[in-house]
């Protein structure tokens, strides 16, 4: 199962610029959350004090007992084997092969010999859909094509925790669509924790157990995925609804005067599902269910209370179809076959995973 993530109080600076503050919030082990945010509001910056790349000035990021805000380097580059990290362009080396990109964390972190890491290498590049391309170079290959190599090379090290920056970026919907449903059959498959930043509304609505946004220097929320989906925090909603009406900018926030101009204008219309509650991504068929959807239903029952109406009520009408279906992605609205995702985008072109290693 994968490991969770404890963020305590977290806050980073640069210079005089504070990223963001006092941010709290815990990554449930195996469960996959999304954190929103408009350009520039840190998350990247995130990602990076997660896994302890980057120092933050305040708080404390728990990994399996190791703190990756103040430990020693030593342990912090112990506990780093444990994550993926797949950054927004791959992060490929421009000279190397994509077989060599992909074998790189395993040279550098392990004394495996190179059979073996062939043997790993291949499974991971069948695994993102890459046989044949494994001797190309970064450049002679398409966006989406790098990313999923960034992705096999995420798994080189069998991460129990992974992390996605804009796995989205630079792909057409339909690319974006096979990519989510990559994560979600690896999170079938790896029971891995991951967290995936990204502005794709798509994505949001369709991947994650959990969702967050960042906004202003703070954390706006975080929880289970209905909170985020159902909110009426003007900022959510407008993130949402992709309108240009409300706090968020064309560079950050609007000033009061922008705002004030606007209230003056009337209420827009709500964008059509800007507030729906829609299904969530199930794994390919063939593949085992996401182990952690039963472990989330149990801890969503126990937060119930604790959540606001809209949101408490599309988890009780999902709780309510899961116990009549025992369908466990069911939820409101769900297509009439009671899964997530079209059968076009659920089995076409996918490559499926290969036997792991025992
Ligand atoms: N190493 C650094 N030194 C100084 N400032 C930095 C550094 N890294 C990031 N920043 C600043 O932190 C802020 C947040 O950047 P970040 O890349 O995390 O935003 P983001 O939310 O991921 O944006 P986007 O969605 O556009 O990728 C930016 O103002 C950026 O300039």
């Amino acid at each position: 199962m994968g490991i969770a993530v404890e963020v305590e109080g977290l806050t980073k600076s640069f210079g005089r610029q504070t990223i963001w503050q006092d941010v709290t919030l815990n990554l449930p082990p195996g469960e996959i959350s999304v954190m929103l945010g408009p350009s520039g509001t840190g998350k990247t910056v995130f990602l990076k004090a997660i896994v302890g790349l980057l120092r933050p000035d305040r708080g404390r990021v728990l990994v399996n007992g190791v703190d990756m805000a103040n430990s020693p380097e030593r342990d912090i580059f112990e506990a780093r084997k444990l994550f993926g990290l797949l950054f927004q362009d791959g992060a490929l080396f421009g000279s190397m092969s994509l077989f060599d990109n992909i074998a790189f964390p395993l040279r550098e972190h392990t004394r495996k010999k190179e059979s073996e890491i062939r043997r790993i290498v291949m499974e991971r590049i069948e695994l993102v859909g890459l046989v044949g391309a494994e001797g190309k170079l970064p450049g002679e290959i398409s966006g989406g094509m790098r990313k999923r190599a960034g992705l096999a090379r995420a798994l080189v090290l069998d991460p129990q925790i992974i992390l996605c920056d804009e796995p989205d970026s630079g792909l057409d919907p339909v690319r974006t669509t096979f990519l989510s449903q990559l994560l979600v059959d690896l999170n079938a498959e790896l029971d891995a924790t991951i967290l995936i930043v990204t502005h794709n509304l798509e994505i949001a609505r369709t991947v994650p157990d959990n969702m967050g946004m960042l906004f202003l220097r703070r954390l706006v929320t975080f929880g289970p995925r209905e909170v985020l989906l159902t909110s009426d925090e003007p900022v959510v909603e407008q993130f949402l609804g992709g309108r240009m009406a409300g706090p968020i900018g064309m560079s950050e926030e609007k000033d009061q005067a922008a705002l004030d101009r606007e209230a003056l204008a009337g209420p827009l219309p709500e964008r059509t599902g800007a507030r729906e509650v829609v299904p969530q991504m199930r794994p390919s068929a063939g593949l085992p269910e996401r182990q952690a959807v039963r472990r989330r239903r149990e801890r969503v029952r126990g937060l119930l209370h604790t959540l606001p109406p809209a949101a408490r009520a599309a988890v009780e009408a999902d709780l309510r179809a899961e116990d009549r279906d025992t369908a466990v992605y069911a939820v409101p609205h769900a297509p009439k076959d009671g899964r997530g995702t079209p059968p076009t985008a659920r089995t076409a072109l996918l490559p499926r995973f290969g036997r792991r290693r025992p």
